[in-house]
């Protein structure tokens, strides 16, 4: 096995600093840092010509430990991890939140929550345990008000949070660069140590696991003379020690690990939670940006998967099936396009499955996602006047434009990016698990047909008129083309009560005949039998054609109706009748 963490205890705990652009984050992190690491501060050179942050930054700040945190001797290490506010980086932002601990939610005081501070919100209530409010720029407040404007702007915010899972989350007010970015280095920050404080107040031992697989996300690569090629990035799952392969599954290379570092500091192992520096030997840097590496052959690169899903509930409009999303799995973001399905309606209120998609259940095809604003689904258009009743829990089958790479179980977020930035929506749609992940490129044939996913199919007609006391002639219910023979043997039920069994055509127009195994009930009879009469003297005087008219529906009182089922992927088409 592994050998132990290197000698002097030092927790980790991932920050990430969030917000809205131009909120200040980079300059919070920058002030907030006592050691930058080889990505902080906006240091690629398209970043600084442009003012903006493009990518995540990483920076370190080491303090004591806090008393929660156990007893010493020991540091604690805040890794910031400074991600961009631009609104077409959002997938950067996703891939960030997903390793840290604790999110800062900056706000411009000034301004206070912008349309990408709720979508930050929006991914820290998705993937983070802790919040803590921070509203920056508080030296633009005139110096005589500015007590009183920051109090309002606390309990606004609280009053933001009061309906999320970080109702009473702190808040505290700072200046990360007073006098903006004309002013001097020489000048302090304001309320710095303050937060500095409340951070280590939240920080939290965030359950960290040495076992199964190694997953790691790396956020830089880049060689370094004699040495190798280091990858950066926080490792997400498991455990890598000295010697331990890795591979790189976007590439299909696995590599030995030759040497890590975590900050500057050599070390032997590193695991789940932990920023480390991984040095490998004979790999071009220029061949990853970005990605995942892991115990070899352990991630599955999938074409489609089921998902457990969830609604966002800021996101405006029905989720449709057949509509396409941005789908963030893991790391990687790619188009997909999904299918909603529910338990079938006896099983709406059986418990949540989190981590297992089952299989052997039949599921019921859904045209949108159900939620308490989608009326506009077939279900719900038949029981308008009653409550909707709503499914626990809810699944989407996710088919991707390109197949993806990632672990078990991971965060799905569905977006759509292409809605105007400017538009002041949120573009997050629906988050979830991802149950199955399916690998074989011929998934349709090789997997969907497992996938019980059924849609009721519900056909009305009419009874034309009685044959004798145990058959009657149906209409309405098929088209003229359709071909009868394959619904022969079917079961239907007539308005008056009666079962009928579907016998075969009758003439040319779609007509049928029913069997009545038990025979006609006389009150039926005796109901058809006058309508029929009606009918026939209507038809002589009028021009009336027997197909068509509505006269002709009414004078027909009794209906019958055919109820199957219908699995979404059986390639026979079965209908099926229980
Ligand atoms: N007056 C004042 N200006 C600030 C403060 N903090 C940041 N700024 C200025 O606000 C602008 C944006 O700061 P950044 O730190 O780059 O903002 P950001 O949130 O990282 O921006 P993106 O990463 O592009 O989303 C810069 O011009 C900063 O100098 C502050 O406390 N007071
Ligand atoms: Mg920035």
């Amino acid at each position: 096995m592994a050998a132990g963490p290197a000698a002097p205890r030092v927790l980790n705990v991932n920050v990430g600093v969030l917000g809205h652009i131009d909120s200040g984050k980079t300059a919070l992190a920058r002030a907030l840092s006592t050691t930058g690491s080889t990505a902080a501060f906006d240091r690629a050179p398209q970043s600084r010509a442009r003012g903006i942050t493009l990518d995540l930054g990483f920076s370190c700040l080491r303090t004591a430990l806090p008393p929660q945190l156990g007893p010493g001797p020991g540091e604690l290490q805040f890794t910031l991890v400074d991600c961009p506010g631009h609104a077409s980086l959002i997938r950067t932002i996703i891939g960030g939140a997903q390793i840290i601990d604790l999110m800062m939610l900056v706000i411009d005081v000034t301004k206070g929550m912008q349309t990408q501070s709720a979508e930050c919100l929006v991914i820290g209530q998705i993937a983070c345990q802790k919040m803590v409010v921070v509203l920056n720029k508080i030296d633009l407040l005139p110096e005589g008000k500015r007590q009183s404007a920051i109090e309002k702007m606390t309990k606004k915010m609280q009053k933001t949070l009061e309906n999320t899972k970080f109702c009473g989350c702190p808040v505290v007010a700072v200046a990360a660069k007073p006098g903006g970015p004309e002013a001097p280095e020489s000048e302090n920050p304001l309320g710095v140590s303050e937060l500095i404080e409340v951070l280590k107040s939240q920080a939290y031992l965030p359950s960290r696991d040495p076992s199964g697989n190694f997953l790691m996300a790396v956020d830089h690569c880049f060689s370094i003379k004699g040495q190798g090629t280091v990858m950066t990035g926080t490792v997400l799952s498991g455990s890598v020690s000295l010697g331990d392969n890795v591979e790189i599954p976007a590439l299909k290379v696995t590599k030995k690990v030759k040497s890590m570092q975590m900050f500057h500091t050599p070390v032997t192992y590193a695991m789940q939670g932990d920023r480390v520096g991984i040095c490998v030997t004979q790999f071009d840097p220029k061949l990853l940006e970005r990605g995942l590496i892991c115990t070899p052959e352990s991630l599955h690169t999938i074409h489609a998967a089921i998902i457990s899903l969830k609604k966002i509930q800021y996101f405006r409009g029905a989720l449709q099936t057949k509509a396409k999303f941005h789908i963030t799995v893991g790391h990687e973001t790619v188009m997909g396009r999904v299918m909603f399905f529910s338990p079938a309606p006896a099983d709406f209120n059986k418990e949540i499955q989190e981590k297992v998609f089952d299989f052997e259940k039949d599921y019921l095809y859904q045209e949108e996602y159900l939620s308490k604003d989608s009326n506009s689904s077939e279900e719900n258009k038949e029981n308008d006047q009653s409550e909707v009743q709503l499914p626990r829990q809810q699944w989407a089958l996710l088919e991707f434009e390109k197949p993806v790479t990632c672990p078990k179980l991971c965060l799905v977020i569905g977006s759509k990016l292409d809605t105007d930035i400017h538009a002041n929506t949120c573009r997050l749609a629906f988050h979830g698990v991802l149950l199955q992940g399916m690998e074989d490129k011929n998934y349709m044939e090789t997997f969907l047909p497992k996938l019980k996913v059924y849609k009721l199919k519900h056909k009305e007609g009419q009874v034309e008129r009685v044959m004798d006391d145990y058959s009657v002639i149906g209409r309405s219910l098929f088209k003229k083309e359709t071909n009868i023979q394959i619904f022969v043997g079917l079961k239907v039920k007539l308005s008056t009560g009666e079962d009928g069994i579907i016998d075969g055509g009758f003439g040319q127009s779609g007509k049928f005949k029913i069997r009545i195994p038990d025979g006609l009930k006389p009150d039926t009879k005796m109901l058809l039998t006058v309508a029929s009469k009606k009918k026939s003297k209507a038809g002589k005087g009028d021009t009336i054609k027997e197909d068509e008219s509505s006269k002709n529906d009414s004078a027909q009182p009794v209906t019958i109706s055919l109820l199957f089922k219908r699995y979404v992927f059986d390639t026979q088409k079965k209908m099926i009748q229980s």
